[in-house]
């Protein structure tokens, strides 16, 4: 038997997870308060006070990092790579210590593990990282140039879940044409062909529906005369588009929970703003049928808003008709990356090699 551990920082919340073999023992969730991160000036300042947390969470349940086989953490912002379980290596750490190719809760994950790891002598490893990259070429092109489309999302949960629905079917993953969308703090819709993901809206960084958190796609003139008038830094641009954009713009909440309590209190804006909200994720499902040519199998609606029977039967209205819509709300990213280590700790799978 191995034993797993799993790691998954967001942005308020450090998951944990342990695992024998593929099977859950425990799994909790580390909150983080603003005013706790507050202190921290990067996410990675926030190294020592997330490591401290699992430790202590580990020293409560009578363990130490040498009780496991393996840990994994969440992938974060690296260079693009295929899907797939990757060894931890100085490469990769480097390019997250340094925020190299952005900054994110999730870029911890690996960091965490690491360090966890190098005291329990086993290997660590990520899984599926935000920045696994399947587009084809098609997909890549903007009308300038100079900039090239990225493919950053929820590729962790979307890959598992897309894979868990293909099995309860009976039908292979790479047989199916699915379009997955993953609609948490922030939103992302994959049109999954055949095993790969090969569209998807980059969701930390402007594109696609704007969501809890994040600000999706806007008007880019009216946006660049924003940043110019009121002269903002890089870092106070990517707020706006990650973090502080979407229902914490306009409504001052991330909580859709909050928001649809406000709606049944008869608050118009707060109606008009979330609506706009599922319009735009029907119209990101409606296009991620385009590769595919409409031959979609299923929608899978995924993430902790897919609990909201007001969204999905709003969603149901709207795209009903590309194919049949599947909810499976909540997110499974914690199991996915103990599947993931479990996969090459039995020599199913060979760790890939970042470089
Ligand atoms: N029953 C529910 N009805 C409506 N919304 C819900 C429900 N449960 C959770 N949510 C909403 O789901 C959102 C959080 O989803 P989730 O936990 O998937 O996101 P996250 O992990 O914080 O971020 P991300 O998914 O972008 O990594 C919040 O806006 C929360 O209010
Ligand atoms: C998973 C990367 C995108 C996001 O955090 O919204």
């Amino acid at each position: 038997m191995f034993r797993i551990l799993t790691i998954n920082p967001g942005s308020t919340s450090t998951k944990i997870g342990i695992y024998e073999d593929t099977r859950e023992v425990l799994a909790q969730n580390l909150s983080h308060s603003a005013d706790e991160l507050a202190e921290f000036p990067t996410i990675t300042d926030q190294f020592d006070y997330r490591l401290g947390k699992i430790m202590d969470f580990l020293a409560a349940q009578n363990l130490s990092p040498r009780d496991f086989a393996a840990i994994v953490g969440r992938g974060g912002l690296l260079k693009p790579m295929v899907s797939g379980t990757y060894l931890i290596n100085e490469a990769m750490l480097d390019d997250l210590k340094h925020s190299r190719y952005g900054a994110h809760a999730s870029n911890l994950g690996a960091i965490l593990a690491a360090m966890l790891a190098k005291e329990a002598g086993c290997p660590a490893y990520i899984v599926d990282p935000v920045v696994v990259d399947e587009l084809e070429p098609v997909a890549r092109i903007t009308g300038r140039p100079e900039i090239e489309r990225r493919s950053i999302f929820h590729a962790l949960n979307q890959k598992a879940v897309a894979k868990r629905f293909a099995k309860s079917i009976n039908r292979p993953y790479e047989e199916l044409n699915l379009i997955v969308a993953h609609l948490g703090g922030g939103i992302s819709v994959g049109c999954h062909k055949q095993g790969r993901v090969v569209e998807v809206n980059n969701a930390l960084d402007g594109e696609g529906p704007f969501s809890p958190e994040r600000a999706g796609t806007m008007p880019a003139g009216q946006f660049a005369d924003l940043i110019l008038s009121e002269g903002l830094r890089r870092e106070m641009v990517a707020k706006m588009l990650a973090g502080k954009g979407g229902l914490v713009a306009h409504l001052g909440t991330n909580d859709a929970r909050e928001v649809e309590k406000r709606i049944a209190q008869g608050d118009k804006e707060a109606k008009l703003v979330y609506d706009a909200m599922i319009y735009q994720v029907a119209r990101a499902i409606a296009a991620a049928a385009v590769p595919v040519c409409g031959k979609v199998d299923h929608i899978l609606l995924t993430g902790g808003i897919a609990y909201s029977k007001y969204l999905t039967g709003k969603l149901e209205e709207y795209i009903g008709f590309i194919a049949p819509i599947v909810v499976l709300p909540g997110e499974n990213e914690l199991q996915a990356l103990a599947e993931g280590a479990y996969r090459v700790l039995t020599g199913e799978e060979q760790a890939k090699e970042y470089r």
